[in-house]
């Protein structure tokens, strides 16, 4: 598609405040030009199937040896199932179903919520990087800014106000435990990440991917890592959520009761350091290795940031998650961060330049969803 058309297909699109679950509303049957994938795209769909041995990792935080679990889930995969997290079930349903809720309201109750502006506390659009990306993705999103000032209840929609507030407050104190545990994987001290306000800020995602008539010639999300620390996410039981690693995409299938837990590009320190402890040659052949991932911030790169992506859904249900990222996302926040001083060492040396939140969301806004960011920050 030539790109003014494209652009006018955009801001049309954008315009009517719809979003994909009004193009579905409208009976088609075919997606509009706009959100055909990028030939890119749809080759990496067909991708070979991952080995049967590369199963996503379970952290039980109930269980023996959680710090070695999560140390291990954060270094080698960026990405993992959590259960006995002490949510109920019965909190995580209701706030599926708020969120759902929300988005299969007629147009007109979602409309005054529509918006591209993030000084506003919640934001219904549907593809964040509309105008930039060269091809829209198959999913709508309600973003809500829920801490550290929670908004409220007033200010947000009577469907999933309530659930909303709630949740967050339990995603608050789930953070708050995940950050001592992933400092003490890092061989801090367990108040290591809390104060450096890495649980601060929650920025919630409602995303819901409606069923879509062509699923193999879009996507529901792009291929991404998170700006985030960490991103708490819940999905429903429709599926298409995956991750990539080993260069295979994964699927990350539905598990009742259990949350997914993604490492964000603030949090990357990959498995490179303790390699750079043991021997420098090695180091330099992962050195290169995590170059191609796009190393990640203040952990220097021991945890991985994972990268993933949900394919468009192709079943006749709606899909419909929910992900807190632990970030101030689009919001101004001048704090600097860099590399951890002590996991630096003369082997370990910073391999990214102190930079402020506000920097990375800045380069965010400019770029589409699956452009890499942290290069930007490299030494
Ligand atoms: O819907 C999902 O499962 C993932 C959503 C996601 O990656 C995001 O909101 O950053
Ligand atoms: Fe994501």
């Amino acid at each position: 598609m030539e790109s003014t058309d494209r652009s006018s297909q955009a801001k049309a699109f954008d315009e009517a405040k719809i979003g994909v679950k009004g193009l579905v509303d409208s009976g088609i049957t075919e997606i509009p030009a706009l959100f055909r994938a990028t030939p890119a795209t749809l080759a990496s769909l067909k991708s070979p199937p991952p080995p049967k041995h590369l199963t996503i990792p379970t952290v039980d935080l109930k269980g023996a040896s959680v710090v070695e679990k999560i140390g291990e889930a954060a270094e080698k995969w960026g990405l993992f199932h959590l259960v006995n997290h002490g949510i109920p079930v019965e909190v995580l349903e209701r706030m599926i179903q708020g969120i759902r809720g929300f988005h299969e309201q007629e147009p007109e109750a979602k409309k005054r919520f529509y918006s591209r502006d993030h000084t506003r506390d919640v934001l219904y659009f549907s593809n964040h990087d509309l105008q930039n990306s060269e091809a829209a993705s198959w999913r709508d999103t309600l973003g809500c800014y829920t801490a550290p000032e929670p908004p409220r209840l007033e200010d947000l929609p009577a469907v999933c106000g309530e659930i909303m507030l709630e949740y967050s407050k339990e995603i608050m104190s789930l953070g708050e435990r995940l950050f001592e545990l992933l400092s003490e994987a890092l061989g801090l001290n367990s108040h290591h990440l809390k104060d450096m306000d890495c649980a601060k800020s929650q920025y919630m995602v409602g995303q819901h991917y409606p069923p879509c008539p062509q699923p193999d010639l879009t996507i529901g999300i792009n291929k991404h890592t998170d700006i985030s620390f960490l991103t708490v996410l819940l999905q429903d039981n429709v599926g298409g959520l995956q991750v990539f690693h080993e260069q295979y995409w994964i699927d990350v299938t539905p598990v009742p009761g259990a949350l997914v837990i993604n490492i964000g590009d603030f949090l990357q320190v990959k498995k490179i350091m303790l390699l750079l402890r043991s021997c420098f040659i090695s180091c330099m052949i992962w050195g290169l290795i995590l170059l191609f991932y796009c190393v990640q911030l203040i952990t220097n790169d021991k945890f991985i940031s994972a990268e993933h992506r949900v394919i468009a859904n192709g079943s006749s249900e709606p899909r419909t998650s929910v992900a807190i990222v632990f970030s101030t996302f689009m919001r101004a926040y001048s704090r600097v961060y860099g590399p951890i001083k002590d996991l630096l060492s003369a082997e370990n040396p910073a391999k990214y330049r102190d930079c402020t939140l506000t920097e990375f969301s800045t380069i965010f806004s400019s770029k589409t969803l699956d452009a890499p960011k942290l290069h930007h920050f490299k030494i």
